[in-house]
């Protein structure tokens, strides 16, 4: 492997990701554990779960580095008790958490005036309630151990701009939530030495952006990305792991929008 700079290694940091089981948070976790992580894989289903700890270590075994320590954790972010349960089992078997992220999220929408209000609750319970009962317990945890950590919120440009041509404003109102949040814990924690940052993504090649009516909406949204492509999950490792490690020593409150340029206009 390249040097790099000592400041972004993970060495031993135990890295928590929400929603790790594919997508992006399965590229940031195997991001951490690139840099010396270990990391807890939550997700709503353990089978899931483990299958991505085998597609990571396959990576970092390929790759000649360390291997993490890795465990799958079966968990609702959106319960509280199945979030404080799950936050126990992962301080047990780990000892401690230095860096958490919440990316767990559900994306979609319908019209404003037609949207169901269990489907509104619903969107807001994963993307905005779930961000908090991790960020809390991490919170928490952090300020009782006296661990500077980081925690990473996983927002969207959906949090800063409006999509088009797509509704979806449940989801724009959870990610422009999840910014706040952000900003009020940064600014709640930052005496205890704990960071609180946001990584808002533009348009990215996963499950969540698969199928017909995506591949439609994806012509209209390249349009409109400077870059004039999709994402793939891997292009947000280095932000990720810039956000997790001393790299970002002085950053919290902050959101760093990475979007190919959407959001210029
Ligand atoms: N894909 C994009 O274009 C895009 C853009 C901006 C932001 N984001 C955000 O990035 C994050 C990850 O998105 P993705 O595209 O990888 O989606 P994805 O659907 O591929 O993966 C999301 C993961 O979260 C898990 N999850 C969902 N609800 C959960 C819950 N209640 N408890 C535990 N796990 C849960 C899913 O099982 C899945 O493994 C989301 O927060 C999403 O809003 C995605
Ligand atoms: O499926 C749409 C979502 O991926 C969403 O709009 C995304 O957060 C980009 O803003």
């Amino acid at each position: 492997m390249s040097p790099t700079l000592p400041c972004f290694t993970l060495d031993d940091k135990v890295c928590v990701v929400t929603g790790a089981s594919q997508g992006l948070g399965q590229q940031i976790l195997a991001a951490f554990c690139l840099s010396g992580g270990h990391g807890a894989v939550v997700d709503l289903s353990l089978d899931s779960a483990q299958k991505s700890i085998e597609t990571i270590n396959a990576e970092v075994k390929e790759k000649g580095l360390p291997p993490a320590k890795l465990h799958p954790y079966e968990c609702n972010t959106a319960d509280e008790q199945g979030v404080k349960k799950t936050w126990n089992q992962i301080v047990k078997d780990f000892g401690k958490v230095d860096v958490l992220c919440t990316n767990a999220g559900i994306t979609g929408g319908v019209p404003a005036e037609d949207y169901d209000f269990n489907d509104w609750k619903g969107m807001l319970d994963v993307n905005v309630n779930g961000t908090f009962l991790f960020a809390k317990q991490a919170g928490q945890h952090m300020i009782e151990k006296h661990i500077k950590g980081s925690i990473i919120m996983v927002s969207s440009m959906s949090g800063v701009i409006v999509n088009r041509p797509q509704k979806q404003s449940a989801y724009n109102t959870s990610k422009a939530a999840v910014v706040q949040m952000m900003k009020s814990m940064a600014s709640e924690w930052g005496e205890h030495g704990i960071r609180v940052n946001a990584i808002s993504p533009g348009y990215i090649q996963t499950a969540a952006n698969e199928g017909e009516e995506m591949e439609k909406l994806s012509k209209e949204w390249v349009k409109d990305i400077p870059l004039h492509r999709i994402a793939k999950p891997e292009e947000f490792r280095g932000t990720a792991v810039y956000m997790a490690s001393d790299a970002s020593s002085y950053l919290t409150g902050a959101q760093i929008v990475v979007d190919g340029g959407y959001t210029v206009w």
